[in-house]
């Protein structure tokens, strides 16, 4: 084993053994597909209605601040999900009375204040970076599952809440809702993906610097106006219904259908639009061939619900 290697195992807070990090992931991956709902500390998943998964965060007492476990959990509930032929769809919430306050600042406070007991610069540096991308596939592995993630978000949604956010597909959220790029008042540049994809979303690139260089909070309606959320609701519970059934209505689709729609949105933001068609060309060429196309129109006909079979 290298030294760089060496000494990025030595401390636990960086060491992530390849082989245990994916036996951990194959785990819940099962756990899933036998129709039993995964078990985490951080987060609660339940199923409230056929193929509609809820992922709660689940912390209410810290106001669901994202400790340790929390950026670990994630990635085993998301991969899990996506390979779950139970889900078509999930609707992301904060248990309590608020979303999320972000990154758990005293959970974090060895990293945020570099007592790692490394001197070196570059050793030190190299941790970090391993650090940081393993804390932005947390959110990232949101965009990789190929089910649509809906984010109900009501009170605070501060920080890695608003990284976070910006992974989902759809951002729904309370008249209570107010939305805060906080890093920089901790002293960082935001980095597990606000800075790279609310652009993307929000489409005025002024106001996405404004927010983020002076971290003013902002409320429902200026994130309703701007784009970051489609609809605002009352209060939570108004929200969790309407959430839940947008969700309906998108799981009675086909989820070939589905899936190759968020797949191929994704795609075009990041590439060229020739790209992007030359993209969903291919992919259409074996994904046409599917039962489900044949089944929908059927049922379009008939004016009845098609029965699509499990993904
Ligand atoms: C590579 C790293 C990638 C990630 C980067 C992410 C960065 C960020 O997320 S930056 C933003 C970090 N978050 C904050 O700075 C928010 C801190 N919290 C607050 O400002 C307030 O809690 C808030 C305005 C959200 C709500 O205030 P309120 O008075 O309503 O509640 P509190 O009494 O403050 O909080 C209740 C208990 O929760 C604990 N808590 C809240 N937020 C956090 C947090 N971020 N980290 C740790 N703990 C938190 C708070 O201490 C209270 O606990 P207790 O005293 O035990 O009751």
């Amino acid at each position: 084993m290298s030294l760089i290697a060496r000494s990025l195992l030595r401390t636990g807070l960086f060491a992530a053994p390849r082989a245990i990090k994916l036996t951990q992931v194959l785990c819940s991956a099962r756990k899933m597909s036998s129709n039993s709902l995964p078990q985490f500390e951080t987060l609660a998943v339940t199923s409230p209605k056929e193929y509609v998964y809820q992922v709660e965060l689940n912390r209410p007492k810290k106001l669901n601040a994202m400790n340790k476990a929390f950026w670990r959990e994630m990635v085993e509930c998301f991969n899990g999900i996506a390979q779950d032929p139970n889900c078509r769809i999930v609707i992301l919430t904060g248990a309590g009375r608020a979303f999320t306050s972000g990154l758990d600042v005293m959970d974090h406070a060895d990293v945020l204040m570099s007592m790692d007991g490394e001197d070196d610069v570059s050793r030190k540096a190299f941790k970090f970076i391993q650090f940081i991308k393993k804390y932005q596939e947390t959110f990232t592995v949101i965009e990789k599952c190929r089910k649509p993630v809906i984010a109900a978000i009501h009170n605070a949604c501060v920080g890695g809440g608003v990284d976070m956010i910006t992974a989902c597909d759809i951002r729904l959220c309370t008249e209570d809702a107010w939305f805060q790029i906080k890093e920089v008042e901790l002293g960082l540049a935001a980095d597990v993906g606000t800075l790279q994809r609310l652009p993307k979303i929000v489409g005025n690139d002024s106001l996405v610097r404004e927010l983020a260089y002076t971290a003013r909070r902002f409320q429902a309606l200026e994130a309703k106006g701007c784009g970051l959320v489609s609809q605002v609701y009352k209060d939570k519970d108004t929200m969790i219904e309407g959430a839940l059934e947008l969700a309906s209505t998108i799981a009675s689709q086909s989820p070939i259908a589905v899936q190759g729609t968020k797949v191929n949105l994704i795609y075009s933001r990041d590439h060229s639009v020739p790209e992007a068609l030359d993209y969903i060309a291919a992919w259409n060429m074996s994904m046409l061939q599917t039962e489900d196309l044949m089944k929908a129109i059927q049922a379009g006909m008939a004016k009845e619900k098609a029965n699509f079979s499990k993904l």
